[in-house]
């Protein structure tokens, strides 16, 4: 068909977990490598295809490649323009996208010129009217330990005071089956009494109950997968308990959690459980460039995996905006512009 592709391309979208690293296109790899000749990268080593699997750490051995081809304030530009234009083609409206500052000596780059770079490519996209409303989310790679991740949360207070709006709130990431979070907790407890809103990756392997048990105290303001808190894959219902009582939403990626094996199959994806509880889910990407992967492919296959109409759809995606980050005033505008978008949508 292709209407129905269509469908889900005018569909407008909110991405609420992109990082930025993960994100990038076959395109811009392709104008990286070329950048780049001496480090013999090939695509094969930044990408997972269609039907091909990866151990997590495979998956993370990726992310290492992909810092080697971006390791410049030039290279950060290209590929957050070209991301964050990727994301509006795609019929996203609003994208947090969320990346790990990174120096390196012999270019130049401290953490602080990163974020500086990422914040440019943002307001190069609004001057050029790239229709999309973008922030940023500076996250913590819980791989560098606690002192890393306060220098971290230090600078992205810095930042949310600076970047007029822009800068929103931190993110908790990285390898999970490294390094345990109660290390961590300090410099969470600091960015959230900053008012930076926390986003942080939750069981995403089953052996991280106590973990989240904990983290889901702070409260934080939104998880990303959570594939392991319910009952039915070896996590609890007190856990389940504690994000419904206090509505934390979850940002589910049905194909990064197949393709990384962390779920079976899409099937047996997580989202069936929290979408039949009623509580607050979004569809999102997490590393659409690693998984070869949409926006609008990922309603696509939630739609045809767990049989939700357009309507549904449509829903789902309205009730992404209840998630955001940014206030109450971009919310709104945001529902008017799906509001106006109906009709065109269900032409
Ligand atoms: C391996 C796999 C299945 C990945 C999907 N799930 C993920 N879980 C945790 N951290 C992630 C994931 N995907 C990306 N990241 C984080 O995002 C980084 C890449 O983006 P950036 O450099 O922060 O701009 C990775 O190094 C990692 O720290």
């Amino acid at each position: 068909m292709d209407n129905d592709a269509d469908f889900y391309r005018e569909l407008p979208k909110v991405e609420l977990h992109a990082h930025l690293n993960g994100s990038v296109s076959f395109q811009t790899i392709e104008k990286l490598i070329r950048r780049k000749p001496q480090l013999n990268i090939e695509h094969s080593m930044t990408a997972i295809g269609k039907g091909q699997q990866r151990t997590l750490e495979e998956c993370f051995e990726v992310f290492k490649v992909i810092h080697k081809l971006v390791d410049t304030e030039e290279d950060i530009l290209m590929v957050a323009t070209d991301v964050i234009r990727e994301f509006a083609a795609d019929g996203v409206k609003y994208l947090e996208l969320r990346s790990t500052p990174r120096e390196k000596k012999d270019t130049g780059l401290t953490k602080r010129s990163y974020v500086e770079t990422i914040i440019k490519a943002i307001q190069q996209c609004k001057n050029e009217g790239v229709d999309i409303d973008v922030r940023f989310l500076v996250a913590v790679d819980r791989r560098n330990g606690a002192e890393v991740a306060m220098e971290t949360v230090k600078l992205a207070e810095e930042f949310m005071l600076s970047s007029d709006g822009l800068v929103l709130g931190l993110d908790l990431s990285g390898d999970p089956t490294v390094g345990h979070g109660k290390y961590l907790l300090p410099a969470l407890e600091k960015a959230k009494n900053s008012g930076l809103k926390l986003s942080l990756h939750l069981s995403e392997v089953p052996t991280q109950m106590d973990e989240s048990d904990l983290l889901l105290n702070l409260p934080p303001d939104r998880i990303g997968h959570g594939t392991f808190l319910h009952p039915e894959v070896g996590g609890s219902q007190s856990l389940v308990d504690k994000v419904v009582n206090n509505n934390i939403p979850l940002e589910l990626c049905l194909t990064s959690n197949v393709k990384g094996q962390t779920v079976p199959c899409y099937s047996k994806h997580h989202f069936n459980y929290w979408y039949q509880l009623g509580h607050p889910s979004v569809i999102c990407t997490d590393d659409k460039g690693v998984f070869c992967t949409d926006l609008s492919q990922e309603y696509q296959l939630a739609a045809s995996t767990f049989g939700l109409n357009h309507e549904d759809v449509w829903k789902l995606s309205q009730q992404a905006i209840d998630c955001i980050f940014a206030p109450e005033d971009v919310k709104q505008q945001l529902k008017q512009k799906w509001k106006e978008l109906h009709p065109q949508v269900f032409k």
